[in-house]
């Protein structure tokens, strides 16, 4: 039986790839929720992942004029101290999978973290909360697919593939959007 929310929260994001995962995630296991969506480009601040990700569910309320959920993703290198993380997209279309690999270039450690920070409004004028997934891993020449975002450059601890290489199935159950979507879940179950 599906969970019936007493309302539907919408999905503010431009970005498909995201929107597609999150049903993916959202409709497995025994309790599917459901969500709509609307593509907005809202702008997003610098700070930390959670500061820009309650500033971005702050303004999507206001935009949706009611219950909302963004999500900002970041990619952390260890060796920068946490950067990119949420510039992650500028990089990405600057520099590109090869210029994440050469930023690395001269440091031994290529560790790096992926980071998903969902944020929930109940309305405008509510304080957003914030659900956070994280996966550790490293960066390396990109292979797999490049259909989306740093997912060919990125390779999860102990998988052997990158993201990009990855049955997206399997990405969906150990994935940065897979840990944070899960609490953001178990949230709105509670809820309704
Ligand atoms: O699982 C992922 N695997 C690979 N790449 C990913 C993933 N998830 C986000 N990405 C990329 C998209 C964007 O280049 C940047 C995050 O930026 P971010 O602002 O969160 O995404 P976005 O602007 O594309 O969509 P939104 O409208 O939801 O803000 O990392
Ligand atoms: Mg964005």
């Amino acid at each position: 039986m599906s969970k019936t929310l007493s309302y539907i929260p919408v999905f503010v994001t431009g970005n498909a790839n995201k929107l597609k995962e999150v049903k993916a995630i959202l409709s497995q296991g025994g309790n599917p929720i459901e969500i709509d969506s609307q593509a907005l480009d809202i702008p997003e601040l610098q700070g930390t992942t959670k500061e820009i990700a309650i500033a971005k569910c702050r303004r999507a309320a206001e935009l949706v004029n009611g219950p909302c959920i963004t999500e900002d993703t970041a990619l952390s290198f260890t060796a920068l101290n946490g950067l990119p993380g949420p510039y992650i997209k500028d990089f990405m279309t600057n520099i590109g999978h090869d210029g994440l690999n050469k930023m690395l270039v001269g440091f031994n450690d290529t560790s790096a973290e992926a980071i998903c920070t969902f944020a929930y409004s109940a309305g405008p004028g509510t304080e957003p909360i914030v659900f956070e997934g994280r996966t550790a891993g490293r960066i390396v020449c990109a292979r797999g697919p490049k259909v989306f975002g740093w997912d060919a450059v990125f390779e999860p601890l102990g998988v052997g593939q990158t993201y990009a290489e990855m049955d997206p199935i399997e990405k969906n159950k150990i994935s940065h959007r897979y840990k944070a979507l899960d609490k953001l879940r178990t949230f709105l179950q509670s809820q309704s």
